[in-house]
């Protein structure tokens, strides 16, 4: 990699006597230290030119820029950045003593984005000016910092404070058209038009045609203190319930005060130190690392990296409308993909319609979608009973139940059916694919397609290879995951592939311990203040008992020397206690379908614990919140481990993207693999080593652990001689 400057601000002075600078930085013209030190001299040279009466800053090729250079986060919270400048040097000394206090006016003229340090910079300038689809936005928080260029004063003091809030706390974009009625920006034009209005705009601001203002000064938009003091309390409040682990939105919150409270420079001053120690909380280094994660699951050694394009997808084929089916074909119609669902009758079919008309309306009820765009994209669905229209479609995607003669049949006609080119992929969640595809010879073009329920809205995507599909057919359903919106994580063929492989031993744990003593409730609470959307408990009655026994049973047929057998769910079902469904499981649910613990509930556990031979220990018993998450969540660690050794994952950041979108590991611990790194690999071990003594073989560290661990190293490290199934 070449050694020079990440990126410039090139300045061009018009006869007209604007200077237009513009950021240059693909692909998104971040905010670099090497762009901001070309951005202040070319600021200071318009500055101090006689010839130049007003600036225009804007960034290349249609985006004004992305915000401040994350990839530069990794360095300065590892101490490696050469020399951290004083606190406020950036968003105090430059942006706002030298930008907004110039004595030229300046416009930003925003295309594509401005976001985070973006959008901060175009906001100290006196004017902006937007293309309508633009997004405008300060999304700092989502990687566990502030804003830290003057964000927290300055966007209140032109949106308001409760729409500022929301747009900081949620970090959620705004449309320059949203923008303009919000007051964000002065002005809409088009693409072609931008630069030459801001040219003028800020022509017309020197010639007092149009107001020069200083966004950090302006009070018209902010509530009285007493109101404001009510609405920042209610942010608190939400914010408190939402994600108790998180500290850096209420502290967002209180900046936002100071500022109010004792004028904006004084909130911009405890912004900038609050900025800086933040950036180097355990928090922000996870989400750091969850942000690049996600975009490198795309890149896959051997697949994405030798010249492929991905083919053109016209048209995409269902097979089965039921749950998963109906959920796959919302997904695919609202980016637009033109798809035909097989059911094998008449009632079956309209019941998966059914099911994908109601997935839009609801977008129509929440007023995300139009009555006229949901009849277009529902005119994309095409209900059929056989496969004469399969001919000309480019992928299929099968969602029958799991059963593997009527799969094997159902390829075996897809391959009879379908063009050759056709990607023959399946959502199976537990079957090897080899055997789906034995009675065909289109191995090279099959393929796992596992979406999570429900599909339109769970963003994750395992794509699942085996060693015969081909690269090209990877590539293009990387494109159309990408396109639908998921995050796809490739990994290879085994029995659960990597996400369920790392569920079952995180319920099978949370059982084994209730059958010594812990109680259940306590372990579902233990999760949630981990910061698990639910507890296991919780979540196998949502997911039902049908689905849990079924998975339950693949595991121990895979992997009987690490199951931990247990009757406790099928006893509950036998007495038809099947979850949510049924209104009782681990819980009971009332009429508003909330949950409450159910007494009856230590009845099945005391019959399942006498079927199971073990008895309570006193130990068990009184586990700490922090003990019961480490000995549910360390064999998932080490499953994790296994999948990586076995080379079923690429790398370990896949296995934390997988956890923390297919499982609800909380992105802010960087997910599985990060966060047992920051615990690290010896203290796992031994944990697991001494629980294997005490309670068996399923807490028995895996070799890869035992190795990492004899090291002391990370356990995220590249796998040296993974023994590939890719
Ligand atoms: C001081 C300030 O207050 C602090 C800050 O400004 S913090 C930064 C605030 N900005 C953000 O959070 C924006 C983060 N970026 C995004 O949300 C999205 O990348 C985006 C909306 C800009 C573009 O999305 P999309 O078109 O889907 O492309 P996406 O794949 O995400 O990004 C394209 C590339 O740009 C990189 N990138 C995006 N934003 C970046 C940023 N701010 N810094 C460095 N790289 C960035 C991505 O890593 C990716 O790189 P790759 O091609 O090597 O994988």
């Amino acid at each position: 990699m070449g050694s020079g400057p990440k990126g410039r601000t090139i300045m061009e002075v018009g006869a007209d006597g604007v200077a237009l600078i513009t950021i240059i930085n693909p692909p998104v013209n971040s905010l670099s230290f090497d762009v901001l030190r070309s951005l202040k001299d070319s600021y200071e040279q318009a500055l101090r030119r006689d010839d130049v009466k007003a600036i225009v800053i804007t960034g290349e090729k249609g985006k004004f820029s992305g915000g401040f250079d994350i990839a530069a986060f990794g360095g300065i919270q590892r101490g490696l950045r050469e020399r951290e400048e004083k606190p406020g040097y950036l968003s105090i000394e430059i942006i706002t003593d030298t930008f907004e206090a110039a004595r030229k006016p300046s416009v930003a003229a925003i295309d594509g984005l401005a976001l985070g340090g973006g959008l901060e910079v175009a906001m100290a300038c006196h004017a902006r000016i937007s293309t309508p689809t633009a997004q405008l936005g300060l999304p700092e928080l989502q990687l566990g910092i502030i804003p830290g260029f003057g964000g927290t004063q300055r966007l209140p003091r032109l949106v308001g404070l409760s729409k500022a809030l929301e747009m900081l706390l949620m970090s959620k974009p705004v449309q320059g058209q949203e923008a303009y009625t919000l007051g964000l920006v002065d002005a809409i034009v088009s693409p072609d038009e931008l630069v030459n209005t801001a040219r003028q705009w800020a022509l017309d601001i020197l010639d007092h045609r149009r107001p020069w203002a200083a966004s950090l000064y302006k009070t018209d938009k902010i509530e009285p203190l007493r109101e404001a003091r009510e609405i920042l309390t209610f942010a608190r409040a939400q914010v408190q319930k939402q994600a108790p682990n998180l500290k850096h939105p209420l502290l967002c919150i209180d900046i936002i005060e100071e500022g109010i409270v004792s004028g904006p420079r004084a909130g911009l001053w405890k912004e900038a130190e609050a900025s800086r120690a933040l950036l180097h909380s355990d928090t922000s280094k996870s989400l750091v690392h969850i942000f690049f994660a996600q975009r490198r699951t795309s890149k896959v050694p051997g697949v994405t990296d030798i010249g492929l394009v991905p083919r053109r997808v016209n048209k995409v084929a269902i097979v089965g409308g039921g749950l998963m089916g109906s959920g796959i074909a919302t997904a695919l119609i609202l980016r637009n993909y033109p798809v035909i669902l097989k059911e094998v009758n008449d009632k079956f079919l309209q019941a998966g319609i059914g099911r994908v008309r109601a997935n839009l309306q609801s977008h129509v009820k929440k007023g995300k979608m139009s009555q006229e765009k949901f009849e277009k994209t529902f005119s994309l669905l095409k209900g059929v009973l056989d496969y004469e229209r399969f001919k000309d479609v480019d992928i299929v995607i099968e969602a029958v139940i799991e059963n593997l003669s009527l799969k094997q049949q159902i390829f075996a006609d897809l391959e009879k059916y379908c063009p050759p080119h056709c990607i023959l992929a399946s959502n199976t969640s537990t079957i090897d694919l080899n055997l789906i595809g034995e009675k065909t010879r289109s191995q090279n073009r099959i393929v796992g397609a596992h979406f999570f329920s429900p599909a339109h809205v769970m963003p994750l995507l395992e794509i699942v290879r085996t060693e015969q599909t081909s690269p090209q057919v990877i590539v293009d359903l990387l494109d159309v995951g990408k396109k639908i919106n998921k995050t796809p994580v490739v990994v290879g063929n085994c029995a659960g592939f990597a996400v369920n492989r790392m569920f079952f031993p995180y319920s099978e744990a949370a059982i084994l311990l209730v059958e010594r003593g812990t109680d259940p409730y306590q372990i579902d609470r233990a999760s949630t203040k981990f910061g698990m959307p639910m507890g296991p408990f919780r979540l196998a009655d949502l997911v039902g008992f049908g689905v849990a026994i079924a998975s339950g049973m693949q595991y121990a047929e895979h992997f009987p020397e690490r199951t931990y057998k247990s009757m406790l769910v099928p006893l509950m079902q036998e007495d038809k206690r099947a979850g949510e469904t049924s209104r009782q499981g681990f819980y009971i649910y009332g009429k508003n379908r909330k949950a409450s613990p159910d007494p009856e509930l230590y009845k099945y556990i005391e019959k399942s614990r006498s079927i199971s031979g073990v008895t309570i220990d006193p130990k068990v018993v009184k586990l700490s919140d922090n003990e019961i998450v480490e000995m549910i969540f360390f064999p998932v660690v080490n499953e994790a481990c296994r999948v990586l050794a076995e080379g079923i994952a690429v790398k370990a950041a896949d296995l934390d993207i997988a956890a923390v979108m297919g499982m609800g590991f909380p992105p802010y611990r960087g997910g599985i693999m990060f966060w047992a790194d920051s615990l690290g690999s010896t203290y796992i071990y031994s944990r697991l080593e001494e629980w294997s003594k005490m309670y068996g073989e399923f807490f028995k560290p895996c070799a890869y652990l035992a190795e990492r661990a004899s090291k002391g190293a990370p356990l995220s490290s590249p796998v040296e001689q993974a023994t590939s199934r890719l």
